[in-house]
């Protein structure tokens, strides 16, 4: 774990003094966006415009940020025209790696080792957190974003025009209130277990899980109402629950001491994940073994033995039971 300050390598763990012990998310550096004919987006510059081939996404199986792009590249069967690395579960003193392992996909472009390389390679003096996912342009030779809630808004519709599948989880009509749902989402559950996990006082600690479970309680009340968290149709709302939803029982319970209660403990939240895992082509996105090594070997403050735990049992296959809506 640590940084780049002017394109040198430093390992530090996140500096949670700063914050009287609370965990503190950094904002993400290149925020460009690949657009259908090149202009710039909401952010950043423009120059990126979609290409098949042209892209090339890095990412961890383990982070829930990056996962919500590997569904995306899934989803929108954009497999074929973006090419993806994806890192080492274990994340160590030098950050994340390419070392040799299971699922481990070696980075084509720069043959690196480590995935600062990346970041050094698109701004040689970088300064910030070392972050999945990473969205490069082979052209320009840089990286577009290393943001994903911009990166899944790109993969939603930038390339429909160049052979992407069908779709669009982020209709104009819901876009206002999946924005608030998302902010919600984001701030109680997505980042909540971070906040949780990270805490290094009990105050700081307490406070988001208290947060985080009465986000659960309330999401858990949404959907005894509604199928999904728009209504009849999945949406990008979904999607940014699901990948924290998906590692909760098994990581976020017991690692980052997330525990009041379990997914499985709420009938519609854990019908609900189960539907979206069982959504074509979703499952294979999600890697467990991945996600169990990586939190529990690489965040040695929290877990420094190491020992990854052999639960919990959790059938993600079982049929759903939300067809009644
Ligand atoms: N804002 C980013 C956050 C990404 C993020 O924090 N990724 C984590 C992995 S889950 C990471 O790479 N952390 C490395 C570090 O902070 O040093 C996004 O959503 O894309």
């Amino acid at each position: 774990m640590g940084l780049l300050v002017d394109g040198q390598w430093q390992d530090k763990w996140y500096d949670t003094d700063a914050n009287g012990g609370s965990f503190k998310l950094e904002d993400a550096g290149f925020r460009n966006w690949v657009t259908v004919d090149g202009s710039a987006g909401p952010t950043g510059k423009g120059g990126f415009k979609a290409e098949a081939n042209r892209y090339h996404l890095y990412v961890s199986l383990a982070c829930p940020w990056a996962h919500r792009t590997t569904i995306y590249r899934k989803l929108k069967g954009l497999e074929d025209m973006i090419s993806m690395s994806v890192v080492h579960p274990f994340m160590g003193d030098r950050g994340w790696t390419f070392a040799n392992g299971e699922g481990v996909i070696a980075d084509p472009l720069f043959n690196a080792d480590y995935l600062y390389e990346v970041y050094i390679a698109a701004k040689s003096d970088y300064t910030g957190r070392v972050t999945v996912p990473i969205l490069w342009d082979k052209q320009t030779n840089t990286i577009v974003s290393n943001e994903s809630s911009e990166i899944i808004r790109m993969f939603n519709s930038a390339f429909d025009e160049v052979g992407a599948t069908a779709g669009d989880f982020l209709p104009s009509a819901l876009l206002a209130e999946i924005d608030e749902i998302n902010a919600f989402v984001y701030s109680a559950v997505n980042n909540g277990v971070y906040k949780a996990g990270f805490a290094t006082t009990q105050e700081a600690y307490e406070e988001p899980v208290t947060e985080l479970f009465e986000a659960l309680d309330t999401l858990e009340a949404r959907l005894a109402e509604r199928r999904y968290l728009m209504g009849e149709k999945i949406t990008e709302a979904d999607w940014r629950l699901f990948t924290t939803l998906v590692r909760f029982d098994a990581v976020y319970v017991g690692h980052f001491k997330c525990n009041i209660r379990r997914i499985v403990d709420y009938p519609n939240l854990w019908g609900y994940l189960r539907e979206l895992y069982q959504v074509s082509g979703v499952a294979e996105t999600v890697n467990m073994d991945h996600i169990k090594t990586h939190y529990y070997t690489s965040h040695t403050n929290i877990n420094p033995t190491g020992i990854i735990p052999v639960g919990p049992v959790l059938d993600f296959t079982e049929p759903h039971e939300r067809d009644y809506f």
